[in-house]
């Protein structure tokens, strides 16, 4: 099912600050995500988990070690290769970051900004189609404040896939909801990336959704490691 690597990573290393102040937050990463893989990262805070969510979407830049991304080597990458990358890739974040001045329509247009191949037109029903699908169709021209939480990340999720990226990067989706809107979301993530064969790498504290991981990895003090087995247990 599983056959080319959508990402892959070896020897990573990765440093914040200079000189005196350096300081190791990722030691040496090996880890590789096929293509359609549902992949979920746990572990403590302050663990890296973020950090290397980051580099691998091309959100900040690695400078030691191989990271393909989608075959593309992103260590040490020039800004337009970056973006490059990103063109496939969508975000989803914990705070949902909707624009709150933008309507649930301008908000999933954003991720088509990295598209310049579509014309207004084209991404407006783009937009539309895929609030559709995630279920606020009636909801286009709702502004953030006006939706609930769980109607908020399903708008995050719109605009992530709207571009029908490759890869998904998604960092506590379920954070701010309930359990129950918690669990409609990923379920609807789920489904979205099957059908699409979509990869997914996904970071959680949240073990009621570890379900929908093909595998689950964990990181500690930096170093990546497979679930121990109170995480596996818990499926
Ligand atoms: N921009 C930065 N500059 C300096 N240090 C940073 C920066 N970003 C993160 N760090 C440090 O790197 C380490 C890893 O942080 P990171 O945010 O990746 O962890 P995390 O596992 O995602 O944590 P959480 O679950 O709380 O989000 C932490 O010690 C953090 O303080």
């Amino acid at each position: 099912m599983f056959t080319q690597a959508a990402i892959e990573i070896k020897n990573l290393n990765h440093y914040f600050g200079a000189g005196k102040l350096r300081k190791q937050v990722l030691f040496d990463i090996n880890l590789q995500i096929n293509s359609g893989e549902i992949v979920i990262l746990t572990g403590p805070s302050g663990s890296g988990k973020t950090t290397l969510l980051t580099l691998i979407g091309g959100l900040r830049s690695a400078h030691e070690g191989s990271l393909l991304v989608l075959n593309r080597q992103i260590v040490d990458a020039s800004k337009k290769e970056l973006v490059q990358v990103r063109r496939h890739i969508g975000y989803i974040f914990q705070a949902h970051n909707l624009h709150k001045s933008l309507t649930a329509l301008q908000n999933v247009r954003m991720g088509l900004e990295l598209h310049p191949e579509y014309s207004v037109q084209e991404m407006l029903q783009k937009s539309t189609d895929m609030l559709e699908l995630v279920g606020l169709g009636e909801r286009i021209n709702y502004y953030p404040d006006d939706l609930s939480g769980g109607q908020k990340q399903r708008v995050a999720i719109a605009r992530a896939l709207v571009s029908h990226p490759q890869i998904v990067l998604a960092d506590e989706p379920t954070a701010a909801l309930d359990s129950k809107s918690g669990r409609d979301v990923v379920n609807l993530l789920q489904k979205l990336a099957k059908d699409r064969g979509c990869t997914i790498l996904l970071v959680t504290h949240d073990n009621r959704i570890l379900d929908i991981a093909d595998r689950i990895i964990h990181m500690e003090d930096g170093f990546l490691s497979p679930a121990p087995i109170v995480f596996q247990s818990a499926i």
